[in-house]
């Protein structure tokens, strides 16, 4: 053992002589997916105007969106759109609420966007630009390449109509893999698929591991829709977060064996994902289970991913079309096999879909469901998102609506440059929870504070299941409480001005959930439209992906740096200056600094002397020599 000088602390002492001298790791797989995924790299940018930050006021003034021929102009972006007090008047206001109040019979949904305060004069100037939008969509749906930066086909439309497919072979391929979801699921569930070493005989849970638009459907669709004791029960890994994870395996406990673990990415390579996955599969070896056997993949061909699954020979895997994009994935194998796992009437959710799709198709404003969202968007938000969108459900299990809705639009929205090239630091942020719940939270704030947001309302009418309902004092139930709440929350706010949209379903189901989320993918299209710019990238995301490898890369310097002091006899503990010159990499003292002390404090480093908490004083070393990591 190394002998330490100047070591002010008899525990790190004790914890040095029993460390073994090189890290034990887990034991190596011959897995593709563990050696890393690439972290992208920074796409190159558009150098545009200055990169001086600007105000909202002249955001909307540098705004040039397109007209429907195609031309940027001015347009009621570039012009403060003049808004005036939300009418009051009753018989007026009920006047508004039938003339725009929309409804789709067979899918039992309503929108009412009459407390919203847009004009006609308004409406009519928006008018050109949304023929344009519809007319994009036309031609996305067709199989444009809407995506035109990453060279895409947008085909989330095709999945619940497979007949608007552009091609025969991409028809076969969606109805080839809704049929293969089908039958796995039920060999799943009727138990001609089975777990190699259950005692059960039968698989009674899900651990699906994904991250982003691989986990936010899924979890949303989980919580509406599943029924109240499946047959197998979801959980999810959607985090790099050890103890998250920990969390998880441990409340699955015996039931590992049992366990169909679900592994989702896209792109096949997404890090929290991979190590979702290593770290399951070490729970499968500690558990001596056979991972592959329970194992299945959704992912495009080919990913690295899918390589590893093939390569392993995993239970199954399902394909995620390059067209599809993450976040309007919910109707493809990632959002379908988990449910239909659940028992979830995956062709009732497609359904459901296709009728909002269809009547999203309409060139009529006012009876296109999407359009009158995005109208709602452009003048609640003056075109440049100077106004939050809150979310508030009033119903449960409608609880992670606005997470998937924060993705959905956030991601698509929110971009830097529109299709032309200028900036415009676009998108509408979102969140959300849920009512009657949050009128104990932050409704104070939304009534009566900063006035910064919109609200829409999602209510839902059937309040419980035939037959299950009470009145818990005359005439009154617990729903229409519920009912009341919202009712007079939404009277509250637009008493104060604050204006509100109304999505009313008759019911949470499997056709309604299909159609909220139809709803809103088009909804987000169209406003793009508006607005000019690519919902369907998201470059931005690259920035933290590639910061987050960088900082990665910082630490392996910083490990090999202090490996080589601890290998010293006797062991030299290093200053952070002392490190980061040794790594090259004085500019880097504040990441150096956050790297140690995050190795500290999971006992990976050892400070000698002072504390973590004045980085000035301490000096650290590691707990043990690698040699061989020295001469490699
Ligand atoms: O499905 P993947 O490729 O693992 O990506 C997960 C998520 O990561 C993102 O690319 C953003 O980082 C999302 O768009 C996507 O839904």
């Amino acid at each position: 053992m190394a002998s330490i000088s100047g070591i002010s602390s008899s525990y790190y002492a004790l914890k040095l002589r029993n460390r073994s001298r090189n890290r034990n790791h887990s034991p190596a797989l011959t897995n593709p997916f563990r050696n890393g995924p690439e972290l992208a790299a920074f796409p190159n940018r558009p150098k545009l105007g200055s990169d001086r930050p600007l105000s909202l006021v002249s955001v909307a003034r540098e705004v040039s969106p397109v007209t429907n021929d195609g031309a940027a102009a001015a347009s009621p972006a570039a012009k403060v759109i003049k808004k005036q007090a939300l009418e009051k008047d009753p018989a007026e206001l009920w006047k508004r609420y039938v003339e725009w109040l929309y409804q789709h019979k067979e899918i039992g949904m309503y929108l009412d966007v009459s407390r919203v305060g847009f004009t006609d004069e308004f409406v009519a100037e928006m008018e050109p630009r949304f023929q344009a939008a519809f007319k994009a969509m036309e031609e996305l749906e067709n199989g444009a390449i809407a995506n035109p930066d990453e060279g895409r086909m947008v085909g989330h439309y095709w999945l619940r109509d497979s007949n608007r497919a552009p091609t025969t072979f991409l028809k076969s391929q969606i109805d080839n893999t809704l049929d293969a979801i089908c039958n796995f699921a039920d060999d799943v569930l009727t138990g001609k698929i089975k777990p190699p070493s259950s005692p059960e005989g039968r698989f009674t849970q899900i651990l699906s591991v994904g991250i982003g638009g691989s986990a936010l459907g899924p979890q949303f669709v989980a919580e509406a829709l599943a029924p109240d004791n499946p047959l197998l029960k979801i959980r999810f890994v959607d985090n790099t977060d050890p103890a998250g994870i920990d969390h998880q395996i441990a409340q699955l406990g015996p039931e590992l064996a049992s366990t169909l673990v679900i592994v989702i990415s896209k792109s096949g390579g997404t890090p929290e994902t991979r190590n979702g996955l290593l770290e399951v599969q070490k729970a499968f070896r500690e558990a001596g289970l056979d991972f592959p056997k329970q194992g299945v993949a959704i992912t495009q061909e080919n990913s690295l991913l899918d390589n590893t699954a093939r390569i392993e020979g995993w239970l199954a895997r399902f394909p995620m079309f390059d067209w599809v994009g993450g976040r309007t994935s919910e109707m493809s194998a990632v959002g379908l096999l988990p449910a239909a796992l659940q028992g979830i009437d995956i062709r009732e959710m497609l359904a459901g879909a296709a009728l909002m799709d269809e009547a999203n198709r309409t060139t009529v404003l006012r009876n296109n469901p999407a359009a009158l969202l995005a109208l709602c968007w452009y003048w609640a938000t003056d075109g440049v998102g100077s106004k939050d969108m809150v979310i508030l459900p009033y119903k449960d299990s409608l609880l992670l609506f606005s997470r998937y809705l924060q993705q959905l639009v956030m991601e698509s929205l929110g971009k830097e440059f529109d299709l032309n090239g200028n900036r415009v630091n676009q998108g509408i942020s979102v969140y959300g929870n849920k009512g009657s719940t949050d009128q104990h939270a932050y409704i104070q704030q939304l009534r009566e504070g900063v006035h910064n947001f919109f609200v829409t309302f999602i209510e839902v009418l059937r309040d419980r299941p035939p037959g299950h309902d009470w009145e818990l004092e005359p005439g009154v139930t617990c729903g229409d409480y519920l009912f009341g709440m919202l009712q007079g929350t939404r009277a509250a706010l637009y008493a104060n001005e604050r204006e509100s949209i109304t999505v009313t379903v008759q019911e949470v189901t499997p056709r309604s959930v299909g159609a909220l989320i139809a709803l809103y993918e088009r909804a987000v299209g169209i406003y793009a439209s508006l607005v000019n710019i690519n919902a369907y990238h998201q470059p931005g995301v690259e920035a933290g992906k590639k910061a987050a490898g960088e900082v990665l890369a910082l630490q392996k310097r910083v490990l090999a740096v202090l490996n080589e002091a601890s290998c010293k006899q006797p062991v030299e503990p290093l200053t952070l200056e002392e490190v980061a010159d040794r790594c090259h990499a004085p500019e880097d003292i504040e990441m150096i600094y956050k790297i140690i002390a995050h190795m500290a404090a999971n006992d990976r480093a050892l400070i000698a002397e002072g504390s973590c908490g004045s980085p000035r004083s301490f000096k650290v070393f590691l707990g043990e020599c690698n040699i061989d990591e020295l001469y490699a």
